[in-house]
C-alpha cells in the first residue's frame, strides 16, 4: 500500500473547522424546541448590526471561507440563526429534523436559493440556458427526466474498466513522486487529474494523461472550472450590480463559461465523430458508451444541449470528488486499522490481480462507511440549501416562503449531541450507531439531489480498491 503523509493542515482548505458545542449553546437550542409557542421569523437569533438592504454584508468582509463564520455564529445563537443579505433574510439551522422538514417541503420544482436567479439573469442574457446545475423550474425537471436513464446502475458500473485504468495511472504518478523514504509530500494535484480523467471517461469516452498532456486543454479546463467556481461565489455573495454594468466578476464568469463551451466542444467533435455509425447499438453495448454519446443517441435533446451538459457533469465532478477523495486518502493514511479493515475486506473479495466490477464492489460495504465518514467530517459543502415556495414552521420559529434555508452539514456532523465521539473517525458508526439520516447529507438530498453521487462513490471506491 502507498504510504500518505498526512496534510491535514494544507488540505484543511474549505472544511474542518473543529469546535466542541458548548453547553450553553446546547440548552440554548433545547429550551427554544421546548418553549411551543411558534415565534414570529423576527424573533430568530441574529448576529447584531443588520443594517437597511445590505443587512449583515460587513461580516463577509475578507472572509475566504462563509463556514469559518456560520460555525462560528451557530455557536453563538444555537442550532438556528438568521442572517440579513442584500434584502434578502436566510436562515441556518443545525437540527437533522428541521432539516428533513425543509427537503419534505421543497415542492416540485426544489431550487437551492435565491442566487440561483442571479445566474439564470446571466445565462439569460448570454442566451445560454442549457446548464443543468443552474436550471429551475420545469426546465430543469425536463432535463433531469432526460438524464435518468445513464444514472442506473449497470450504466455507471459500466465505467469501471476507465476507472480502473485512470486510478492504476494515479497510482504510477504518486510512485513517481514519492520521496527516497517512501512517502508523498503533497498529492492534491495529482488527485486533481485523477477526477478530471475519470470524468472526462464517462462525459467523453476521452483517454486523458494529464501529466503527458501538461499545458494542454486538460489543464486549461481545470483552470476554468476553479475560475467559474470562485466568481460564481463573488457573484452569488455581492449585489447584483452587474445587472446595471458588466462587472469584474460579470466578465470573468462569461469569460471561464465560453472557454468550458470551447473544450467541451473541442471533446465532442474529437470522441464522437463516428456517432452516427455507431448510432445501432444493443442496450448492452450503451452501457459503458459516453454520456455524451449516449444522449446524442438517444436524441431526446439537441447537440448543443448534451454538449453543455456533457461539461456540466464534469465541471460539477471534478473539484467536489477531488476534494473528497484527497480526504479519503487522507483519512486512510491517518488511520492504520482503518487501511487494515480496508484491505481485509478488498482482499476477501476480488483475487490477485483482478480488479473491481459492479459486482465486487457491491460485497464491500466498508468502503462506503470509510468514504461517509470522511464526509461527516470533511465536508465539500458546509451547507445544504432550499429556497421553498411555502412558509414552514422550524424549531418553533416561522419562516416565511422565499427564504433560503440552509442546513449546518458541518456543524451537525461535528455535534456531540448527534453523533458520539464526533471528533473520532469511525467509518463503524454507520452500521453501529443509530444516526438521524439528515445529518450527514455530502450529496444533498431529493430529486435535486446530486446526479453524480452513484459516479462519484465508485470512482473513489475503485480508486480505493487500485490504492491496496
Ligand atoms: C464526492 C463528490 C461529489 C459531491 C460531494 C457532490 C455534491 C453535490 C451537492 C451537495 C449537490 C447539491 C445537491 C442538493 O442541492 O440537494 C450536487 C449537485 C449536483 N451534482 Fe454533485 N457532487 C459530487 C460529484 C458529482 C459528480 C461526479 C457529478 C457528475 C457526474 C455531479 C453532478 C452534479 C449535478 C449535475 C448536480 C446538480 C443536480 C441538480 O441541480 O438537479 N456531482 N452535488
Amino acid at each position: 500500500m502507498i504510504r500518505f503523509c498526512s496534510w491535514q493542515r494544507r488540505l484543511a482548505l474549505t472544511g474542518g473547522i473543529r469546535w466542541k458545542a458548548t453547553s450553553s449553546r446546547v440548552e440554548k437550542a433545547e429550551s427554544s424546541v421546548q418553549d411551543k409557542a411558534v415565534k414570529p421569523f423576527s424573533a430568530i437569533p441574529s448576529p447584531p448590526g443588520s443594517l437597511p438592504f445590505i443587512g449583515h454584508i460587513r461580516l463577509l468582509k475578507g472572509l475566504t471561507s462563509l463556514s469559518e463564520l456560520t460555525s462560528k455564529l451557530f455557536k453563538d445563537h444555537g442550532r438556528i440563526f438568521r442572517f440579513d443579505f442584500i434584502g434578502y433574510s436566510s436562515v441556518f439551522i443545525a437540527d437533522p429534523s428541521a432539516v428533513e422538514k425543509t427537503f419534505r417541503h421543497e415542492g416540485k420544482y426544489p431550487s437551492r436559493s435565491f442566487t440561483e436567479a442571479n445566474v439564470d439573469y446571466i445565462l439569460k442574457q448570454r442566451n445560454d440556458r442549457n446548464f443543468f446545475v443552474f436550471q429551475s423550474g420545469e426546465e430543469w425537471r425536463d432535463t433531469r427526466s432526460k438524464l435518468g436513464k445513464q444514472l442506473m446502475p449497470a450504466n455507471v458500473y459500466g465505467y469501471c474498466p476507465g476507472f480502473n485504468k485512470v486510478s492504476r495511472r494515479f497510482i504510477r504518478n504518486v510512485y513517481d513522486v514519492q520521496n527516497d523514504d517512501g512517502f508523498v509530500e503533497d498529492v492534491r494535484d495529482l488527485i486533481r487529474y485523477w477526477s478530471l480523467e475519470v470524468a472526462a471517461h464517462f462525459a467523453y469516452g476521452a483517454d486523458i494523461d494529464s501529466i503527458k498532456n501538461k499545458g494542454g486543454l486538460e489543464k486549461e479546463f481545470q483552470d476554468a472550472v476553479g475560475g467559474l467556481v470562485d466568481t460564481l461565489f463573488d457573484l452569488q455573495t455581492g449585489p447584483p450590480l452587474y445587472k446595471v454594468f458588466p462587472t469584474k466578476a460579470y466578465r470573468e464568469f462569461n469569460k471561464y463559461l465560453d472557454k468550458l463551451i470551447e473544450i467541451g466542444q473541442v471533446y465532442a467533435d474529437q470522441y464522437t465523430s463516428d456517432i452516427k455509425e455507431r448510432a445501432a447499438v444493443s442496450e448492452e453495448k450503451f452501457h459503458g458508451m459516453s454520456l455524451l454519446e449516449q444522449w446524442l443517441i438517444e436524441g431526446k435533446m439537441s447537440a448543443k444541449d448534451a454538449i453543455s451538459h456533457s461539461i456540466n457533469m464534469l465541471a460539477a465532478g471534478m473539484d467536489t470528488t477531488a476534494h473528497t477523495t484527497a480526504f479519503v486518502l487522507y483519512t486512510l493514511s491517518k488511520h492504520p486499522e482503518v487501511q487494515e479493515k480496508a484491505y481485509k475486506q478488498i482482499t476477501s473479495v476480488l483475487g490477485d490481480d483482478e480488479e473491481p466490477d459492479g459486482d465486487s464492489l457491491q460485497k464491500m460495504p466498508y468502503l462506503g462507511h470509510h468514504i461517509k465518514e470522511t464526509q461527516r467530517l470533511y465536508q465539500v459543502t458546509p451547507y445544504t440549501a432550499r429556497w421553498l415556495e411555502t412558509d414552514v414552521e422550524l424549531l418553533n420559529y416561522h419562516i416565511p416562503a422565499k427564504t433560503t434555508i440552509f442546513g449546518g452539514l458541518e456543524t451537525m456532523g461535528q455535534d456531540p449531541t448527534l453523533f458520539k465521539d464526533p471528533l473520532k473517525f469511525n467509518p463503524d458508526r454507520w452500521t453501529t450507531d443509530d444516526i438521524h439520516p439528515f445529518t450527514v447529507l455530502p450529496f444533498g438530498f431529493g430529486p435535486r439531489g446530486c446526479w453524480g453521487r452513484r459516479f462519484a462513490e465508485t470512482e473513489m471506491k475503485v480508486l480505493l480498491c487500485q490504492v491496496s
